[in-house]
């Protein structure tokens, strides 16, 4: 079976591992890098599978796939220098870090495939985006919910921009509840229908042939109340805001570092 080492050992790693680890039959041999050692420990007593190692180049050394998850500005600090060699396979998930950049940054001739896991991998419940097509890389996004690999790197990059809005939808969510109580609904009650709502509409994104613009017109009585706020809220110049936002960091994404 595939090893498998993260190199930084944070929020998305861990729902990487957790994945990988909890409840599963043949769970991979799992390296974790030492820093943020709280986390790393926690991993390695939970499941008996995943080993803290002393440095990155240990985590390396025990891998057959190379995890990179480090926050942008830590990858000259935690790479330079790193040895990795033609048969092993990386997965970066730094986003805006071109496979051009790490390589010249590794000196590596490995492959090197681009992927956008979610947290919800946690549970094996979402697709991962990778880039470019690889069947390592597949495979093991297979264990975390399936791969869907794309045909360039512009498409990796917008649909990166596009996975970027979660927190505002969840945001949004928040602003909703909050609302709510402010105007009177007790705030435990107004989170609890929020939250009850949106995950009954969630569900009706699994018919998977219907358009999501026909979904969103099935939510909608024409000159009803739904059609009114989409429309005074959802309007041209708020639509635009959103269009505008998403093409500046597209830009950024597009831009070498
Ligand atoms: N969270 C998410 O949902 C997703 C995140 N990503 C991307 O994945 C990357 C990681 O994100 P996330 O897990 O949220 O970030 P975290 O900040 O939670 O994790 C990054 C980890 O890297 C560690 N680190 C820093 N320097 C080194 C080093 N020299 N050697 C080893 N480890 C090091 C940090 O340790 P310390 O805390 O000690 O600094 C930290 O634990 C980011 O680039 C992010 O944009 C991609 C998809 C989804």
């Amino acid at each position: 079976m595939e090893r498998i080492g993260f190199i930084g050992v944070g929020e998305i790693s861990k729902a990487m591992v957790e994945g990988l680890s909890d409840g599963t039959q043949e769970a991979p041999p799992i390296s974790l890098s030492p820093r943020n050692a709280a986390t790393a420990a926690d991993l390695a007593e939970r499941f008996p599978n995943a080993l803290v190692r002393k440095d990155n180049q240990e985590v390396v050394d025990h891998s057959d796939i190379v995890l990179i998850a480090l926050r942008r500005a830590d990858r000259h600090d935690a790479l330079a220098g790193l040895r990795i060699s033609a048969e092993k396979t990386i997965v970066n998930v730094i986003p805006g870090v071109a496979a051009d950049e790490l390589r010249r940054l590794l000196g590596t001739d490995a492959p090197i495939v681009a992927a956008i896991p979610l947290p919800t991998v946690r549970e094996r419940g979402s697709v991962t985006v990778i880039y470019p097509a690889h069947p390592v890389a597949e495979a093991f996004f297979d264990r975390l919910g399936g791969a869907q690999p794309v045909p360039d790197e512009t498409a990796y990059n917008v649909l990166s921009a596009v996975s970027s809005t979660v927190s505002t939808y969840l945001a949004y969510l928040g602003a909703l509840a909050d609302w709510a109580a402010r105007n009177g609904v007790p705030q435990e009650a107004a989170d609890r229908y929020v939250r009850s709502l949106f995950q009954g509409v969630n569900r009706s994104l699994g018919e998977e042939s219907k358009p999501l613009q026909a979904i969103a017109a099935e939510h909608e009585t024409p000159g009803g109340s739904n059609e009114r706020i989409r429309t005074t809220w959802f309007d041209q110049a708020n639509g635009a805001a959103l269009g505008t936002a998403l093409d500046g960091l597209l830009a950024d994404l597009e831009q070498p570092h």
